[in-house]
């Protein structure tokens, strides 16, 4: 990948944060013991910004997305923390207009009492996301927030035509519009995604997986939320349509500024896609950079070991060094740094310290990291350079011992 392939750095316009997640965690209350699936997790999400979520399998994106959408059931519990939501269209604001605030909130009024329903509110300027009653909730989904999972092309009504599908959402949460603005609007839609307005009587086994997919997209901007969070949603389709889908999820947010949260396992596509890469490690989040940054000199040991697990497209020819051993039990993890098992560097302070999410270096104080390798008191020599990095990793693919 080269500098002027598209590896973004963050739209750092006047538009300020769109959703703010502070200290979230996440327990699955499982037979076999208590998964702790995201703990304390914390960032911010810019209007309009993508945020592609990357790590391996089972290290809680996915729980960390659903506690987002709060569309987490038993035996997953939000056991701490909160998501804020920071609306800025007057029309959406009006729309959500019965949905709780914040500052309410803390006057002490429930959000679940139905109160806040009954006498509307005036247009909050924070959501407090976690506290929004079930009917608040379905309203705040579709106009602020769509949802794609990856199985989503799959979850179309399969007797019922792509035009009914997209035009019952329209009915259900704006039904002040009559039937043919729907269907303008419908087809609108369609159009917008690459799908002919005439597929609307089409149902969903006479289109491809491409074509599915995208009419899930039109239906996920069916009400023009500032926010969509999807999960693996190209996994299920080959490369080339894969790329397709992903050029049109980019432009469409760029065109009206949405904000997206992408989750991936495959880090050189959210290289492309991402303005931002958070990368998650056993529930936490251990790095969180822009795209440009992360691919030019990633941070934590695992973030640089993931990066080196997939083949690079552009650059010198090096070997792909992969990561060791596997990720611990998330009833029963390590104690310290989650990663110390694994980790090249690792050395005392890892086994006994958690690190904390901070700025890696004066130089890239944005560039935030979970490592003990950036902590001026525990390492006064400063952080190991690319080299040292390379050097390890290379070692451990030699097979030699772990420093
Ligand atoms: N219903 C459940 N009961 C118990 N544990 C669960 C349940 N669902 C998920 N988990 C555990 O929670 C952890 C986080 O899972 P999650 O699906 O969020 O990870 P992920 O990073 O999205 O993984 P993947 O990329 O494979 O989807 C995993 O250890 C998983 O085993």
């Amino acid at each position: 990948m080269t500098d002027n392939q598209s590896l973004h750095t963050p739209n750092n316009q006047s538009n300020g944060v769109l959703l703010e997640v502070r200290d979230l965690s996440v327990d699955y209350y499982a037979v076999n013991g208590i998964v702790h699936a995201v703990k304390e997790v914390s960032f911010e999400l810019r209007r309009g910004e993508i945020l592609g979520l990357a790590g391996e399998s089972g290290c809680g994106k996915s729980t960390l997305a659903y506690a987002i959408s709060r569309l987490l059931r038993p035996p997953a519990y939000i056991t701490g923390g909160q998501v804020l939501y920071h609306p800025r269209k007057p029309e959406k604001r009006e729309a959500t207009s019965h949905i709780v605030a914040v500052s309410d909130l803390s006057s002490g009024q429930s959000a679940h009492n139905g109160t806040a329903a009954a006498s509307p509110l005036p247009s909050p300027e924070t959501i407090d996301v976690l506290r929004l009653s079930p009917a608040q909730l379905r309203a705040f989904r579709w106009n602020e927030m769509a949802i794609v999972f990856q199985s989503a092309m799959n979850a179309l009504n399969p007797v019922m035509t792509i035009g009914t599908q997209i035009m019952d959402v329209l009915k259900t949460h704006c039904p002040e519009m009559s039937t043919a603005q729907r269907k303008e609007r419908a087809a609108e839609l369609l159009k917008l995604v690459g799908i002919a307005p005439d597929r609307l009587r089409s149902y969903p086994h006479e289109l491809s997986g491409g074509m599915r997919q995208r009419a899930v997209i039109a239906i996920a901007l069916a009400l023009t939320p500032e926010l969509i969070i999807m999960d693996e949603p190209t996994t299920a389709l080959d490369v080339v349509v894969q790329r397709e889908i992903l050029d049109l999820i980019s432009s469409l947010c760029r065109e009206f500024s949405t904000a997206l949260i992408f989750i991936t396992h495959d880090l050189s596509l959210l290289l492309e896609l991402a303005d931002t890469i958070a990368v998650m490690y056993a529930g936490k989040m251990v790095e969180k950079a822009s795209s440009r940054e992360f691919y030019a000199h990633p941070r934590h040991p695992y973030s640089y070991g993931l990066l080196n697990s997939f083949p690079k497209l552009h650059g010198p020819i090096r070997r792909m060094a992969g990561i060791p051993g596997s990720p611990p039990d998330l009833r029963s993890v390590p104690a310290g740094c989650a990663f110390h098992p694994r980790c090249p560097f690792a050395w005392q302070p890892c086994q006994r310290l958690e690190p904390q999410l901070l700025p890696s270096t004066a130089e890239t104080p944005r560039q935030l990291v979970a490592c003990h390798l950036y902590d001026a008191h525990q390492r006064p020599e400063g952080p190991p350079s690319s080299a040292e990095f390379a050097a390890r990793y290379e070692a451990l693919a030699e097979g030699s011992a772990i420093v």
